[in-house]
């Protein structure tokens, strides 16, 4: 029996294609641009509204920690985007991520079917230190993915860089809107640098069930 892949049209896509030699390579990928700045902005824009509606929570490092534990771990708020009550402006950024999504199923192999995405503000002074993103008792998180919403105007001197703890040395990664930060969750260690200027973002992870 032919194979169910071969009456869909593949067509390569340079971008993924790069992603993926760098997954590959070095565990992590960066892209400039992958969101425009209209879909930036229209992401920040939702960002702020419902930040408006406050309905951001404090994020959690695992259950029962206290409040004072919690602080020195991280400082970040967030809110869990829901795909099926999405607006147009998460429409679009759910199209990417889906799109890209079946193009590393198909070309990988990886067996995604699951995955969850939140926005994130780090409020003036607030941090994450180091960490593994499967710390949470959460193994079947295989890529995070990272997008940054802030605005244009955003200065390396604001602070709250993403540094990716690497088997030989460091990769910092100043957080200009648009760029996407994509690395195997299972591998590498990261932390978020004290942040001086609030520092918008969507965070998620590829899974598996
Ligand atoms: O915002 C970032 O650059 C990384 C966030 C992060 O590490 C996380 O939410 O687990
Ligand atoms: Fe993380």
């Amino acid at each position: 029996m032919n194979s169910l892949f071969e009456f869909i049209p593949f067509t390569e896509n340079p971008l993924y294609e790069n992603i993926i030699a760098d997954l590959t390579k070095k565990q992590y990928s960066i892209v400039d641009g992958f969101f425009t700045k209209d879909e930036v902005e229209a992401l920040r824009k939702s960002l702020s509204q419902k930040y408006e509606e406050d309905i951001f929570k404090k994020s959690a490092i695992g259950n029962r920690t206290n409040e004072v534990i919690r602080a020195k771990v991280r400082g970040d708020i967030i809110l869990w985007i829901d795909e099926d009550k999405a607006n147009s402006a998460e429409v679009l950024f759910f199209n990417k991520i889906n799109d890209l999504k079946d193009y590393l199923n198909r070309t990988c192999f990886l067996g995604i079917n699951q995955k969850e995405f939140h926005y994130a503000i780090y409020p003036e002074g607030t941090f994450y230190k180091r960490h593994l993103d499967t710390f949470q008792n959460d193994d079947r998180r295989k890529l995070s993915f990272v997008c940054y919403l802030n605005e244009e105007s955003w200065k390396p001197e604001n602070g709250g860089e993403l540094v990716l703890y690497l088997e030989h040395g460091e990769e910092t990664i100043y957080p200009f809107p648009g760029k996407v930060v994509i690395f195997e969750s299972q591998v590498l260690e990261h932390e978020v640098k004290p942040v001086n200027t609030p520092r918008l973002s969507i965070t998620g992870w590829l899974k598996t069930r």
